[in-house]
């Protein structure tokens, strides 16, 4: 592993075969200057991954490169087999909006759209119905806390709100895999836990979920660590 530290704490998913595999992954975004070189990692169903490393090292640029969001200069991401990089565009969208759950790190929710809304729409981009899973939609927001700004529109959510709707969106289809960039950095300590919560329930139901995080307390809830040195 060139540049990245792999550590396993009390991993359940050792022993598994890795559901997400990147191999000798490099990416910059200016010609000549790598933000990532040769990076492998290998994610196992059931574990939460904690992602670390100095501010700007480049842990979002990661899971954008894992999640299939940033084309990589070299190497590869596999998930389930499969590499996101190597299908059109149409199919890329639809593998990854059926598979993948992304959190970002600043929840930006659509100004145009109601919160419940925004947390139906992975539902479009898997080709779904967005009515079937309202219900669903609904159970998450109450979930989080957050059941009163179903109707809301995003000028009137908090900061702390937008990032729990953001999870409830990542979460609607029960994704395999479960990336989450500083999912708690705006929020208070119950929030976190219902936060923390959230995942470690969709890691109980066989997704990997990987925490990009600056937060000592989610790096000890997680079952593994990859270090950005
Ligand atoms: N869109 C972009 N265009 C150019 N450079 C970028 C872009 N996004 C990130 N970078 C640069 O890539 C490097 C890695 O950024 P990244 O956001 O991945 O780091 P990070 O580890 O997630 O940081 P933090 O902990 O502060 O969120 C930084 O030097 C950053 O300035």
């Amino acid at each position: 592993m060139a540049d990245a530290l792999a550590l396993g704490l009390a991993d359940p998913g050792a022993g598994t075969r890795p559901r997400v595999v990147a191999e000798r992954l490099s990416y910059g975004y200016r010609r000549g200057v790598r933000v990532l070189d040769e990076v492998d990692v290998a994610l196992h169903p059931g574990s939460v991954v904690a992602l670390t490393g100095p501010s700007g090292r480049g842990k979002s640029t990661l899971l954008y490169l894992l999640a299939g969001l940033l084309r990589p200069w070299s190497g590869t991401v596999r998930i389930d087999g499969v590499e996101l990089a190597r299908l059109d565009d149409r199919h890329r969208s639809l593998t990854r909006a059926r598979t993948c759950g992304f959190v970002f790190q600043d929840v930006v929710l659509d100004p145009r759209r109601r919160v419940i809304d925004s947390v139906l729409e992975p539902a479009l981009y898997a080709g779904e119905s967005p009515e079937r899973w309202r219900p669903r939609a609904l159970e998450l927001l109450a979930a989080m806390g957050v059941a009163l700004q179903a109707d809301s529109r995003p000028g009137e959510v908090s900061g702390g709100q937008a990032q729990r709707v953001g999870l409830c969106r990542a979460l609607l289809l029960g994704p395999s895999v479960v990336f989450a960039d500083e999912p708690t950095g705006n929020l208070d300590h119950d929030s976190t836990e219902v936060v923390l919560a959230a995942l470690e329930g969709a890691a109980r139901g066989g997704a990997v979920v990987v925490i990009a995080t600056h937060d000592d307390r989610v790096v000890e809830r997680c079952t593994s660590h990859v270090r950005l040195a």
